[in-house]
């Protein structure tokens, strides 16, 4: 199948390169110079595990431009490009999606069919089918479910396929078939349905691994003052298969380009449909989840003496998770800028993000080795969970540090080993 992605950025250039895994003829297209270059050039905007190897720039299946006129020789159109939340305002901002849909129409006809991957409000896609139809061409909603970190192997075996379609069009979902042949071939579980619910499972899905998460650091906010420990609660509640362990692990909470930005504009979403009441939970969900940040704050300051003028503060960790370099509203970055907010020489240091850092908070001081950053520090704050500030040993550490204050920002570190090994540890909601 002749295959176009527009937008290749965390989701798109995956796509891209994983539709030419399928054995697909497949061209990406971005307005932005740069990225196509380094992807022209085999190389990853990103870092994310597994792009490199399917990028190349000998592989014939796969080419990248800023042409969209190139469009013209593909069948099928992924469209890909972000939704973030508008400015000054929590709805999602689909100037990108309108825009790439306007410049796609004079390259496509009858026989084609647009694919939205995006994330967008309900009813987007009905809108943007008016839009199609009088080039002929059709359109279907195929909403992504890939997690940063594991996006290839998401993209290459997802745990379903969603299609939203027009019901008239009984093409569209053949032609995803025959996309997705392999996954589908080794099961994978797909869902043909209308346009609002392959929209609505997305954000719906997100919304409810949020209120997962924040369901947990609720509990964490009760054990903190009670004494229990939230981590021994979560893995007793999670045996039960009905609530299942994962997502259940308390911490600095849930950041990224994903989560926050779309229980927002799903909220917004539903304000506007008449039936925001529904989803006004999501707002306690947010509010528990940006409460969190500042506890890690507190936490640092208690154990500091109750001011942070002037105190060295190690901050490990800048991405929103582990495995990814993504520092969209990410909970780490955050409390780096809140301590150095709050008068902290913060100093901070993550394997894969301090590039993606240092172009939206050029101020912080950032250092690539572990040692470096917490030489001399007076307390040390894991915030993102990478294994390198896992397997720290605390006894080396000591070695280093000035003070003996550990703030464990993701619940990620053995505290009876820091502490054994003399230091003061605080976990979230934990004792
Ligand atoms: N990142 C994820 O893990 C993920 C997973 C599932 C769904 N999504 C959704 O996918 C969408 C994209 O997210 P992302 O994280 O890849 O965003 P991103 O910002 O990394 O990438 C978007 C890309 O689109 C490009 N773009 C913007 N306007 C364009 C146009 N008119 N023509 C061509 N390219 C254009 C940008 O230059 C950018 O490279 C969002 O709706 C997001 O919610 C993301
Ligand atoms: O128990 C947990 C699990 C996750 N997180 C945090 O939650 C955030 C999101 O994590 P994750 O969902 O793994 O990352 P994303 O790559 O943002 O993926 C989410 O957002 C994508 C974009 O919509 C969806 O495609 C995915 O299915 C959905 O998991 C991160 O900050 C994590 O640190 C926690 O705090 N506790």
């Amino acid at each position: 199948m002749r295959i176009s992605v527009i937008g290749c950025g965390y989701l798109g250039a995956v796509h891209a390169a994983c539709m030419a895994e399928l054995g697909h003829e497949v061209v990406g297209i971005d307005v932005d110079e740069s990225k196509i270059e380094n992807l022209s050039a085999g190389r990853a905007p990103f870092f994310e595990p597994g792009l490199g190897d399917l990028l190349s720039p000998d592989n014939a299946r796969l080419r990248f431009t800023t042409d969209i006129a190139a469009a013209e020789h593909a069948r099928v159109h992924f469209i890909a490009v972000g939704t973030p939340q508008v400015a000054g305002g929590v709805a999602a901002d689909l100037t990108y999606v309108n825009a790439a849909v306007e410049a796609l129409l004079p390259h496509i006809g009858p026989g084609h069919l647009v694919v939205g991957k995006s994330t967008v409000p309900v009813g987007t896609a009905a809108r943007l089918a008016e839009l199609v139809a009088p080039t002929g061409a059709s359109l279907a909603w195929n909403p992504e479910f890939l997690r940063e970190g594991f996006a290839v192997s998401d993209t290459l075996s997802p745990d379903r396929l969603v299609y939203g379609v027009d019901n008239r069009d009984d093409r569209a979902a053949e032609v995803l078939d025959e996309i997705y042949k392999r996954p589908l071939e080794a099961g994978t579980p797909r869902i043909v349905t209308d346009y609002a619910t392959a929209e609505l499972v997305k954000v719906s899905a997100n919304a409810f691994l949020a209120t997962k998460i924040s369901f947990i650091n609720a509990m964490a906010e009760i054990a903190e003052v009670t004494g229990a420990d939230v981590t021994t609660l979560a893995d007793a509640i999670g045996y039960d298969a009905r609530i299942g362990r994962r997502f259940l692990n308390a911490g600095v909470g849930f950041g990224g380009g994903c989560l926050p930005k779309d229980i927002r504009a799903f909220q917004a979403r539903a304000e506007e449909l008449g039936v925001g009441h529904s989803l006004a939970f999501l707002a306690d969900v947010d509010d528990v989840n940006l409460r969190r940040r500042q506890r890690v704050v507190d936490l640092v300051t208690e154990n500091l003496g109750g001011d942070l003028t002037g105190k060295a503060v190690t901050v490990l960790g800048l991405a929103f998770k582990p495995e990814s370099d993504d520092v969209r509203d990410s909970p780490a970055l955050d409390v780096a800028q809140r301590l150095a907010d709050a008068g902290a020489i913060v100093r901070a240091t993550d394997p894969e993000a301090i590039e993606t850092a240092r172009r939206i908070r050029p101020h912080l001081d950032y250092v690539e080795s572990i040692q470096e950053a917490i030489s001399g520090a007076d307390a040390v704050v894991v915030v993102t969970e990478w294994h390198q500030f896992r397997e720290l040993d605390p006894a080396e550490v000591a070695g280093w540090a000035r003070g003996r204050v550990v703030v464990d920002g993701r619940n990620c570190l053995d505290a009876s080993d820091w502490r054994s090994a003399g230091w003061t540890y605080a976990g979230l909601g934990r004792p």
